[in-house]
């Protein structure tokens, strides 16, 4: 017992809520630490590193992140009846020391809510594993049950829908009808893309079917298209395409809102490479945009999160699902 992600059990069986997410810098010293947490073990060039360096040192060296997670917990805990804590993967307060708090507190089986609404290692298995880690790490450390995807949830979809409507009203009147909605998500290798979820290609149909669900929420009849960003690793690895500056450059459309339906909160990929790098490109080609926000703390989201506790116990994800790709060797 006590893996994550155990079958069966009744509902009401958790005694804590564990929110889990990617953590993120709050100052500039803990810029590069954060980012060596991140990358440690992954084919990142350096070149990349220092790129991203840069993002996060132009936003003061603060992540968004952080302050998200703690908004999204501040919105949450008044609907749950359950205390709730936080713990990330990359930065404080980390998942282990989290883990210590809860079971010095005597929570024995706590739900896990993840920042990242699909499946794919980075998004989900990675998640598991670090939350295995820092359980082995800790004496009387609670079990932990991650809860079930939720990128197709109507609550999730109604967050976007409204966000997309929003942004639509946020462009020029005229364009308003012919604009294109361009849905983007963090890109992945393509190896990894092809490994997640039980039978594989599970990444990029759940973000298909959420992006298919919001168009259907907003009225059905408006052309769209779903494209990457926020590419690393090194060149030679195909990651998924077209990235999102490439595919507004031959949009064809005369305005465009993006709408970052793999991310639910507005953190430095969305407020760096969107609100930056797409925002400067479209003015450079005349481009109108206007950038949906993510789900955040939307109330028909925050929804979601009490209606996965009070279902039945998720069934663990299979053993083979959304596999870690194979680890960088050592540099000598
Ligand atoms: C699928 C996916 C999500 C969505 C799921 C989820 O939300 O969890 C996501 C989220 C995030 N990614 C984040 C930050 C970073 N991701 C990196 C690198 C990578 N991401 C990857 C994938 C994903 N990442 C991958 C395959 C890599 C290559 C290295 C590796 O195989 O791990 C790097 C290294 C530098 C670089 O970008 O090259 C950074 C700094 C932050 C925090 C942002 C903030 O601070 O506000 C968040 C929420
Ligand atoms: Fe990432």
């Amino acid at each position: 017992m006590g893996t994550v992600g155990t079958v069966g059990s009744a509902v009401g069986s958790y005694d804590a809520l564990l929110v889990v997410s990617f953590g993120g810098p709050e100052k500039p010293d803990d810029v590069m630490p954060f980012l060596e947490n991140v990358v440690r073990g992954r084919d990142v060039p350096r070149e990349r590193l220092l790129e991203v360096e840069a993002h996060y040192q132009r936003f003061g060296g603060v992540s968004p992140i952080n302050q998200q997670c703690r908004d999204l917990i501040a919105a949450v805990e008044p609907t749950v009846d359950l205390p709730v804590y936080w713990g990330n993967r990359n930065w404080h307060p980390y998942l282990e020391d989290t883990l210590r708090r809860m079971a010095a507190d005597g929570v024995k089986r706590a739900a896990a809510f993840v920042t990242s609404a699909y499946s794919s290692y980075s998004a989900c298995r990675q998640y598991l594993d670090d939350i295995a880690l820092a359980r082995a790490a800790v004496e009387g450390a609670p079990e932990v049950v991650k809860l079930p995807h939720y990128y197709d949830r109507p609550g999730f979809v109604a967050a976007m829908v409204d966000h997309t409507r929003e942004a639509l009203e946020r462009l020029p009147a005229e364009h308003r009808d012919g604009a294109r909605l361009v849905f983007t998500a963090h890109s992945v290798p393509i190896s990894m893309a092809a490994t997640s979820g039980p039978d594989g290609g599970a990444y990029e149909a759940q973000l298909r079917r959420a992006a298919e669900l919001v168009v259907a929420g907003l009225g059905g009849d408006r052309g769209w298209d779903l494209v990457w960003q926020s590419r690393s690793g090194p060149p030679h690895v195909p990651w998924l395409e077209p990235d999102v500056c490439d595919h507004l450059r031959g949009l064809g459309a005369p305005a465009v809102v993006l709408v970052p339906i793999g991310f639910v909160s507005d953190h430095m990929e969305v407020v760096y490479d969107l609100d930056v790098e797409a925002a400067d490109l479209a003015r450079e080609i005349g481009l109108p945009l206007a950038r949906a926000a993510t789900v955040g703390t939307h109330p028909s989201f925050v929804a979601v999160v009490g209606e996965l506790l009070a279902e039945p116990e998720p069934p663990a994800c299979p053993p083979g699902c959304c596999p870690a790709p194979p680890r960088r060797r050592a540099h000598g």
